[in-house]
């Protein structure tokens, strides 16, 4: 039996717990700084760490996957107890895996990370459009088929993004904007809330000249450690701040080893957004 769909299950985690996403980013100067090797033991005790802090309080958790492949089959390990742990504890969990490529190869990512019974089974993945939009079309599929969700590139936190997502094609639309258009038309009609989501930075600025109303949820890294701050989400997202999942990692994770302290950094970040959207 499939879930219900993401966006319906991410509305009402947004409703219940607050829109606030914290990454399991296991950096190796975290690990260091939190007294752990960096190894595998290391990794598993940060990542169960964050999880057990945080798993009961956050609507999403987003596992990078990058720092647990750095460690080779056991790290990838540990990702799929940290996926399986987060998500009983009541957790979204949103695999940060970026992952593109040619549709057929595409079909077994999107099994890899989207099938009910996969073992890396995630509420929803990060993917990368740029092979073209139309390369996704079988993690759309089977996103929909099992009620999980993806968060496509669109326009990201970091600098470098414009030089590709800037880029103005023959229609005058640039490539950012052409994502947002193609999420809009898989999200028209869904109640209460599309599946098919976008990142963009919270880093950007004003956003103001792109149609952020896509009827699906913005994943908004950059606050804290990429020099964002709640108090800039409603300048960023204007009317769309309603449907943004900030998301900080390093600016939680930095607070570690101590449970109570990482509960009460995000209890922090938390009451910061809230007001910041109570007051856009
Ligand atoms: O545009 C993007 C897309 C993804 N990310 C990821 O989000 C976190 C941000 O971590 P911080 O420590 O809060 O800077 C990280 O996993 C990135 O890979 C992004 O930053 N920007």
């Amino acid at each position: 039996m499939s879930l219900e769909p993401f966006g319906a299950r991410l509305r009402r985690a947004m409703e219940d717990r607050g829109p606030l996403c914290v990454g399991i980013d296991p950096h190796a100067s975290l690990l260091t700084q939190w007294g752990l090797s960096d190894d595998v033991a290391g990794l598993e005790r940060f990542s169960m760490t964050v999880i057990e802090a945080l798993a009961d309080r956050v609507a999403v958790l987003k596992p990078q996957s990058a720092f647990f492949e750095r460690f080779g089959s056991r790290g990838i390990a540990v990702l799929e107890k940290s996926v399986g742990v987060a998500r009983a504890a009541g957790a979204l969990v949103v695999m940060d895996a970026k992952r593109g490529d040619i549709g057929s190869t595409m079909a077994a990512y999107a099994e890899t990370f989207l099938h009910k019974d996969a073992p890396l089974f995630s509420d929803a993945l990060t993917v990368s459009p740029y092979l073209g939009y139309g390369s996704l079309k079988p993690a759309v599929e089977l996103a929909r088929e099992s009620g999980a969700g993806l968060f496509v590139l669109a326009l990201t936190s970091n600098p470098e993004g414009g030089e590709v997502q800037h880029a103005v094609r023959a229609d005058g639309r640039n490539v950012g904007a052409t994502m947002l258009g193609h999420l809009a038309a898989e999200n028209a009609g869904e109640t209460p809330l599309g599946s098919f989501g976008a990142v963009v930075g919270a880093t950007l600025g004003d956003l103001s000249s792109y149609d952020l109303d896509i009827n699906g949820p913005l994943l908004a890294p950059g606050i804290g450690a990429q020099g964002a701050a709640a108090s800039d989400l409603a300048g960023v997202f204007g009317a769309a701040v309603r449907n943004v999942v900030p998301n900080v990692s390093r600016g939680v994770l930095r607070h570690g080893p101590g449970m109570i302290a990482l509960r009460e950094s995000a209890d922090r970040f938390a009451e910061e957004i809230r007001a910041a959207l109570a007051s856009a």
